[in-house]
């Protein structure tokens, strides 16, 4: 098969590098408007960093995986075309700040309809609103190309920092169609590409509308056990109680499970609020308003928690940081990535300027002129100079000296093996520590002499 993904990014990029390493038979293309972006995937810097994934792409690029911004072309040649272009909220017109922004998928489905050939599959890999394979019917439909055509769901579930392991060994890969011999047809030609490394009975088929909602749900569901935990952490600050050892007691419950029950400053990435909201203004939209403020709760303990922790640091620091250096270890939503989108540190970095502390940041992936545009209008002062307040550190260890407080913002494990005694004996005293991924060992900090605080204990 001819196979074409729309959209070259954090999920395009990868899944497609892994079809085309699992699958030679099938030529794979990944297009994108963005010509800076596939000029990315062509080079030996990717646009995206992910551990192990240099080897994946360079095993199957320019053998059976291409990046291309010949979009029209490879959609005419495409015997499935996925699309994995970006879903944001929307921020304009109804439902700004909740629905998803679907712009960028029916300018896609117009796309396909213009220029497609033959008999084609065409799959939802972006996480979209449930229904949303109706209005993609609808414009394929409406369009009387040359063409016949299946819609499919496959909603993506990797995580950022772990795409390739996640990518390579999936729980589960979720397949929806339309419940007809042609619907059914076009889900095994898809299930037939990921059985080439994926177990069959991990492989599940499901209507369409259900498989879109799964995805939603997914992600509402660990964005809800964060939020959970980090409520309790709120309620450990204030009772002696420590958060890492209640998420260890209930975990070991096997209906509650260990996993993500990991205490934070608070969850980011670019999905779970996005998806949260879309999950919200669909509720509201079909007349749940209960529904939707249930699932919104678990958005409002996530900004809770991040505007607590500068709380508590201004708090510490004698009610004033202004003129104070903090430093900022992790810039990343979580570690192993370079992605930035909605992470916390952007959140404590605004309400720290706004208390006119001197932040001074260091990430071991993020590029300068993502923090930059991430604290876009604090970037700035008023007479269009860069704000002297953000200060961008290559080296560690410059980034604690002479700082009044130190906060761990990202869980690099890198950050668990500095030399915090040399941390200590460089900054201001007393030298504070706000551990905002609890994952310092806070007893042997203290002997230094730190006056360390997690999260929840
Ligand atoms: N980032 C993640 O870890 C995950 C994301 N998802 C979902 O996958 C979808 C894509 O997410 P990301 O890859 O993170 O987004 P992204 O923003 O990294 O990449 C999307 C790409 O699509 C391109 N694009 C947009 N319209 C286009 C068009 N008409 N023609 C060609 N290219 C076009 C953009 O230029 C961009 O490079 C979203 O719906 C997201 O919710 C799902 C699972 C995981
Ligand atoms: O749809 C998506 O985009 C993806 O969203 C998440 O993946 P991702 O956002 O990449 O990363 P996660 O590991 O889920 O972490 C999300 C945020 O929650 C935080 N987190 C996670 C787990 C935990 O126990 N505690 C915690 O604070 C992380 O630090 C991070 O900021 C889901 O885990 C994926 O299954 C899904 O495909």
């Amino acid at each position: 098969m001819n196979i074409c993904c729309i959209g070259a990014g954090y999920v395009g990029g990868p899944t497609m590098a892994m079809i085309a390493l699992k699958c030679p038979e099938h030529r794979v293309t990944v297009v994108d408007i963005n010509e800076k972006r596939i000029a990315a995937w062509n080079s030996n810097e990717l646009p995206v960093y992910e551990p192990g994934l240099d080897e994946v792409v360079s095993e199957a690029r320019g053998r059976n995986l291409f990046f291309s911004t010949d979009v029209n072309g490879s959609i005419a040649e495409a015997d499935m075309i996925f699309i994995s272009v970006n879903t944001p909220t929307k921020s304009y017109g109804v439902g700004a700040g909740r629905a998803a922004d679907l712009k960028f998928i029916e300018r896609c489905a117009r796309q396909i309809a213009e220029v497609a050939k033959g008999n084609i599959i065409v799959v939802e890999k972006s996480t979209l609103p449930v229904r949303t394979a109706e209005s993609i019917r609808r414009i394929l439909e409406g369009c009387g190309g040359e063409f016949t055509f299946q819609v499919l769901s496959n909603p993506e579930f990797l995580a950022e920092g772990t795409a390739v392991p996640d990518l390579l060994n999936p729980d589960r890969v979720l397949i929806g169609g339309e419940q007809t011999p042609e619907g059914d047809e076009a889900a095994k030609t898809l299930a037939d590409v990921y059985a080439k490394w994926v177990p069959r009975e991990r492989i599940l088929t499901t209507n369409v509308w259900s498989s879109e909602l799964s995805k939603l749900t997914a992600n509402a569901f660990l964005a809800q056990r964060v939020s959970s935990i980090n409520a309790i952490s709120a309620l450990c600050e204030a009772t002696e109680a420590n958060v890492d050892e209640v998420a260890r007691a209930i975990g070991t419950d096997s209906r509650i499970g260990p996993k993500f029950l990991k205490s934070s400053v608070g969850f980011g990435g670019s999905c779970f609020q996005k998806d949260i909201l879309n999950l919200v203004y669909l509720c509201e939209h079909f007349g749940l308003p209960e529904v939707a403020a249930y699932w919104e709760q678990v958005i409002i303990m996530n900004d809770y928690q991040k505007s607590r922790f500068v709380r508590r640091l201004v708090r510490t620091l004698f009610n004033t940081v202004s003129g104070k250096k903090i430093a900022i270890l992790g810039f990343a939503f979580k570690k192993d990535t370079n992605d930035t989108r909605e992470s916390p540190a952007i959140y404590v970095c605004r309400d720290l300027l706004e208390e006119q502390a001197e932040v001074h940041i260091f990430d071991p992936k993020v590029k300068a002129s993502q923090v930059f545009a991430d604290l876009q209008q604090d970037a700035l002062n008023g007479n269009g100079e860069p704000n002297p307040n953000i200060i961008i550190e290559e080296d560690v260890y410059a980034a604690c000296e002479n700082a009044h407080a130190v906060a761990i913002l990202t869980e690099w494990d890198r950050f668990r093996d500095l030399d915090w005694q040399r941390i200590y004996d460089n900054m201001l005293k007393p030298a504070f520590v706000f551990d905002g991924r609890n994952i310092l060992d806070a007893p042997a900090l203290r002997k230094m002499g730190f006056e360390v605080y997690g999260i929840g204990r």
